[in-house]
């Protein structure tokens, strides 16, 4: 391999530089069919897999109390479906699903495999066969996301994983309590046992706590997540208790071990101290930001706008710097 190859560090692959044997394998998951296993140590934002969707539709608009309207789902999935190979229809169908008794009087087996594992892929809907054998967990240590430009889905390590250790995704929102996210995985026909599920009685309820709490400070900051300065006295003061509450927020969000949170709330502190001009924690908690945006997606808006947060962040701290040496 060239030198420049940092696999498996996020990387486009080159013709040159393949990189080693795949990061992962699949394999039989205790009480949970097959599941999806690390090969050998992975840092945090290691590639764990890319793959383009065997199967992709654009889906009608969905029904906000209905969802999608799945018979019109059902027939769009199965002409793409008889446009494949023999070898990669049998692949679809191997996959597992679980499907309600409605499910089951309304639709087909091919209908219902695409319900139970297919992701979002932009304007999209995609079935990935490899990616389908990732299980659940309520505190996962990978996340993904969906590449436009490479026409792939990509998996990372949102946490250090070592060999031989199972890898979960969501496949539900996260910050709820046991028991709603109980009801969100009913669909998916399993009790979770997950790890933050398994916990027990005292710990759960704190966990739940702080999940909803979580919940209640990510709604609750997002209106006030401005860089306009504040003018009043009132807002003033109201600023410097949210610059107090985002530390909060990013120890509770520590505490709950919920990753994919990570960055979301080191925007918000970044945010909070620029509002009450404390440039050096602004520019510090920014640019953890962005050093996670960059491992998940170094094109993303989102990443770019952690850069910029960064760079100007940094600019007001060493003018700020300048003018205290000048005083
Ligand atoms: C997308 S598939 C994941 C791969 C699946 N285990 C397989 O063998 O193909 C989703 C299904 O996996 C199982 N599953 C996923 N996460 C689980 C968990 N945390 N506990 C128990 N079963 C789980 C459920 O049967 C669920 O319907």
């Amino acid at each position: 391999h060239p030198a420049t190859c940092a696999w498996p560090k996020w990387q486009p692959l080159s013709e040159v530089c393949q990189g080693p044997p795949n990061p992962y394998i699949i394999e039989h998951s205790q009480g949970k069919g097959l599941g999806v296993y690390a090969a050998h140590d992975l840092d945090v934002g290691d590639l764990v897999m890319r793959e383009s969707p065997a199967l992709m539709i654009v889906p009608p608009e969905s029904v906000k109390t209905t969802g999608y309207p799945m018979s019109a789902v059902t027939k769009l999935v199965r002409t793409e479906f008889e446009a494949l190979s023999l070898a990669d229809q049998e692949d679809i169908m191997s996959l597992t699903y679980h499907a309600t008794t409605t499910e089951e009087a309304t639709m087909d087996r091919l209908g219902i495999i695409f319900r139970t594992n297919s992701y979002k892929t932009g304007a999209g809907i995609g079935l990935f066969p490899k990616m389908a054998r990732i299980n659940h967990s309520c505190r996962p240590n990978a996340s993904y996301y969906w590449s436009d430009k490479l026409n792939k889905r990509i998996i990372y390590a949102t946490r250090k994983i070592t060999a031989g250790e199972e890898i979960f995704v969501s496949y539900i929102p996260l910050l709820l309590a046991q028991e709603q996210r109980q009801k969100h995985l009913h669909r998916y026909g399993f009790e979770c046992t997950c790890e933050a599920c398994a916990q027990a009685h005292a710990t759960k309820e704190l966990s739940d706590d702080r999940r909803t709490t979580l919940s209640k400070a990510f709604a609750d900051f997002e209106p006030q997540l401005t860089l306009t300065p504040p003018k009043t006295q009132k807002s003033k003061q109201r600023a410097r208790k949210n610059a107090r509450s985002s530390v909060q927020l990013i120890e509770l969000v520590h505490q709950e071990g919920l990753a994919d949170y990570y960055a979301k709330a080191y925007r918000i502190a970044a945010i909070c101290h620029a509002r009450v001009k404390d440039w050096q924690a602004a520019a510090i908690w920014a640019n953890k930001a962005y050093e996670l945006k960059l491992l998940e997606d170094p094109e993303s808006v989102y990443t770019m706008e952690m850069r910029n947060m960064t760079s100007n962040f940094v600019t007001s701290w060493k003018s700020e710097l300048k003018t205290e040496g000048q005083s």
